[in-house]
């Protein structure tokens, strides 16, 4: 299992002409991705998403907080003696291109972290040839055919098939995938989806996947929690289908409506609540953070800030004061017909969130 305990990261900047510049991209968050368990966390851009999934992963640095791994606290234990444990997670960054040496070969790319496996694990020489190829069938590539050739000769998603390669090169315990689709091209997308899902299921490792897209989040396993960020604090969790169709959150509510194939809220109505505001993360507001565009803002949102609360189901947790439970209705097409501006792979994966296609008050 792998978990963080109010997990805060705070960028300094040098000032400009307003002033000094603390960038609050963390503000204390908490979430836990069970043995073999996929979590989704989604928000809109400048949430903090890249930077949990990178502080998760041991590339950056937290300001406070913890991040256990295997039941190891991270913070006590020094950089050299973290490492270890930060290589059971993996991240697989969202460009396959510039996430691979152009001057090495594939083989070479795969080479290098299975020779240092290899004598960890005590294995023979003729082991790193092997596992390269093993580990490239398991992704779904023709090994003849990609080892002798570099990152350009390769299309997109098979580049990011071999990115995937390489962080299974370690034996993983769980892969943080940071839009991990989203440069790819449409029609390989749910392929890479689909690989992801396979991963998880045959070799057990856990997934934490980052994302904007509601649907990829739901896709990825309907067994799987979801976290939905906002303003660098968990604004709603619990289990994905549970979130998905009973937000409870305005924020949560804003980004379902926000779906293009949504009809949105019917009350308040997605034209209620203020739907972008230029972030200034560099304010330590009081309050609540989204208070300013909610519809359901009262005097104490702007005074004191929600703790995460449960809702009726234990495993679904909310912060917001005044919750409004809301039920999606699911729809089984495309109210709008025909296949969406992504092509074929695009509807596929948006259908799944073409199911959660409206949304209604129920209480
Ligand atoms: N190296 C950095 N220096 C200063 N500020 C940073 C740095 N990295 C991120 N930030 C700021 O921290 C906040 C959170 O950024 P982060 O990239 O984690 O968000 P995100 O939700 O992943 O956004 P996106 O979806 O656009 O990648 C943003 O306000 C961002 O501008």
């Amino acid at each position: 299992m792998i978990s963080g305990t109010g997990i805060t990261k705070t960028y300094r900047r040098r000032g400009d002409h307003t002033g000094a510049q603390d960038v609050y991209a963390l503000r204390g968050v908490d979430f836990t991705v069970p043995k073999g368990g996929a979590v989704s966390f989604i928000g809109e851009s400048g949430c903090g998403k890249t930077t949990l999934g990178r502080i998760v992963a041991g590339l950056e640095t937290y300001d406070s907080g913890d991040v256990v791994i295997g039941g190891v606290p991270m913070t006590p234990l020094r950089p050299r003696k973290r490492e270890p444990y930060f290589r059971r997670i993996q991240l697989i960054h969202q460009d396959p291109y510039s996430a691979l040496n152009p001057n090495r070969t594939i083989e070479q790319t795969l080479r290098a972290p299975l020779a240092l496996r290899a004598r960890q694990m005590k294995r023979p020489g003729s082991w790193i040839g092997e596992r390269a190829e093993e580990l490239l069938s398991l992704v779904g590539i023709d090994p003849g055919y990609v080892l002798p050739r570099y990152p350009h000769q390769l299309s997109g998603g098979m580049r990011q098939r071999v990115v995937i390669a390489r962080a299974l090169t370690v034996d993983p315990e769980m892969l943080v995938a940071d839009e991990s689709v989203s440069m790819i091209d449409v029609s390989m997308r749910l392929s890479i989806l689909a690989l992801l899902k396979d991963l998880r299921e045959r070799l057990g490792v856990s997934l934490m996947f980052i994302t904007h897209d509601i649907a990829t989040a739901r896709y990825i396993g309907a067994d799987s929690e979801l976290y939905v960020l906002y303003r660098g604090l968990v604004a709603e969790r619990g289990p994905t289908e549970t979130v998905i169709s009973g937000p409870v959150h305005p924020y949560t509510q804003a980004l379902l409506s926000a779906i293009p194939v949504l009809h949105g809220l019917e009350l308040p109505g997605p034209d209620r609540v203020v739907p972008t505001e230029a972030l200034d993360e560099r304010r330590p507001d009081t309050g609540c953070l989204f208070a300013r565009r909610c519809p359901f803002r009262s005097d104490r949102c702007v005074e004191e800030r929600p703790e995460l609360a449960h809702c009726l189901d234990p495993t679904h947790e909310h912060a917001c004061f005044h919750p409004h439970r809301r039920q999606v209705i699911p729809v089984e097409r495309f109210t709008s017909g025909g296949p969406d501006a992504n092509g074929t792979a695009g509807t596929a994966v948006n259908g799944a969130a073409g199911a959660a296609a409206r949304v209604r008050t129920t209480a």
